[in-house]
């Protein structure tokens, strides 16, 4: 049987839109102006406390005030994680079909897996996942491999596709050797072509097609 293991922020999930407010909710508690979703969303993808660290080298704020900024944060983010946040087309409708076809399907985020935990919940596809790896679970974050290759553990199948949108995903699963599908529509900030990567999609109506497609290579 065949397991896929999902990115989260920018991938199966638009929740710039919930970041960004938490980022202004912190930033209006410190004096500070408010930054745009383009600029939020753009500091996305390496975790939280790198998330702080742009949003500090933006404002020119001190670096000493991480630890506080990042707990404001997170204050704010904990309290308010999904209201503004969407499933991406299709993403929900294709991944029931993948659990009802046997598959096993797990979480690799950069995001805190409380927060992450909260928002499946939240949209009610929390209990499609056998396996959630945050940014905070492991002492090390993506694009070490590590915790790609404990969700891989977790899941035990013979084949594993990684499903993500971003430059740390690519390098990620190169890392642990997984075939890696790119989604298009997400954070990434170079082009495309810039991203190792087995497929591409822009909607996730064509990830079955791709899935199959990948898990029949040789590995
Ligand atoms: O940077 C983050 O916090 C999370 O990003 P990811 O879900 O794309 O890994
Ligand atoms: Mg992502």
């Amino acid at each position: 049987m065949k397991a896929i293991i999902f990115d989260l922020d920018g991938t199966l999930i638009d929740s710039a839109p919930d970041i960004h407010a938490a980022v202004n909710k912190m930033l209006a508690e410190v004096g500070q102006s408010e930054l745009t979703l383009d600029t939020v969303r753009s500091f996305i993808g390496n975790g939280v406390p790198k998330l702080i660290e742009r949003v500090i080298g933006a404002h020119g704020l001190a670096m000493d005030d991480h630890a506080t900024l990042l707990a404001m944060f997170m204050r704010h983010y904990d309290a308010d994680p999904a209201t503004l946040t969407t499933l991406y087309p299709n993403a929900e409708k294709v991944i029931t079909d993948f659990a009802a076809e046997g598959f096993r399907m797990g979480i690799c985020t950069n995001k805190p897996e409380a927060p992450t935990r909260a928002i499946l919940a939240a949209f009610g596809i929390d209990g499609m996942f056998d396996v959630v790896i945050g940014g905070d679970t492991l002492p090390v974050k993506k694009p070490d491999p590590a915790p790609l290759n404990a969700a891989v553990k977790a899941l035990d199948q013979s084949i594993t596709i990684y499903v993500g949108d971003s430059e740390v995903d690519a390098e990620t699963a190169t890392r642990a050797g997984l075939p890696f599908a790119l989604f298009t529509e997400g954070y990434r900030k170079s082009p495309v072509s810039a991203l190792a990567h087995d497929a591409k999609f822009a909607d996730f109506a064509e990830l079955p097609g791709i899935v199959n497609r990948l898990a029949a290579l040789p590995a």
